[in-house]
């Protein structure tokens, strides 16, 4: 059966208030969905990742007043049973790339893994969807340039650089962000979306 078109009258929104995310969406995503952009810092929840994702969605939908695709970013210790996780932010804010080495400290096993989940909201009344990537590493000490969060500190499974060593288009190719964003195409792709944007 044919998957039911849907048409959006306004390019997807992007909301974000991190510049360096921005610029991977554009670079990963190239034209293959029409999406502006909007510079918001959104108030983020406590809880599990996917709800704090869908969560985004809600709130930039309803400021939007239209579609918008939000990501939430984790980096998760599997020493740590997952954390820092969505609280990644605050602890590479408060305690830098040392004192997430440190952290880990304690442990022998210094596996890590980043995940991305973007949530999709079609407008501000309808639920949002969402799309996981997760990228396999571990946390080392800090290589390459430090403009990009924790990068510095992230050396993904089969790789002998960090992602801040890493080339821009190599890190988009095996990365979190990038394995997420396959799948919101894939969505984009089956269900059929028209945009008759004036
Ligand atoms: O407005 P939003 O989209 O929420 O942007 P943010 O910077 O607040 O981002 P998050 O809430 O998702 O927090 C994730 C943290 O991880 C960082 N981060 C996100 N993606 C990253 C990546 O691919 N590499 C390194 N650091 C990343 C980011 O700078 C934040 O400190
Ligand atoms: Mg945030």
């Amino acid at each position: 059966m044919a998957t039911e078109a849907r048409v959006l009258l306004r390019p997807v929104t992007f909301v974000t208030g991190n510049a360096k995310k921005l610029e991977e969406v554009r670079a990963i995503l190239g034209d293959s969905i029409p999406f502006r952009s909007l510079k918001l810092d959104l108030p983020e929840l406590q809880g599990e990742p996917d709800e704090i994702s869908k969560e985004k969605a809600r709130l930039a939908a309803i400021q939007v007043n239209g579609p918008v695709l939000v990501e939430d970013t984790c980096l998760c210790f599997n020493a740590l049973n997952g954390l820092p996780g969505p609280y990644i932010k605050w602890f590479l804010e408060k305690t830098g790339h040392e004192g997430l080495n440190n952290i880990l400290k304690a442990y022998e096993d210094k596996s890590a893994y980043a995940m991305c989940i973007f949530s999709l909201a079609l407008g501000p009344t309808t639920e949002p969807m969402s799309f996981c990537g997760k990228t396999h590493g571990k946390i080392v000490p800090p290589r390459g340039p430090t403009d990009f969060g924790w990068d510095p500190i992230f050396q993904p499974d089969g790789h002998d650089q960090t992602y801040a060593e890493m080339a821009k288009d190599e890190k988009n190719r095996i990365s979190h962000r990038s394995k997420a964003l396959a799948l919101v195409r894939a969505h984009f792709a089956e269900a059929g979306y028209i945009f008759q944007i004036g």
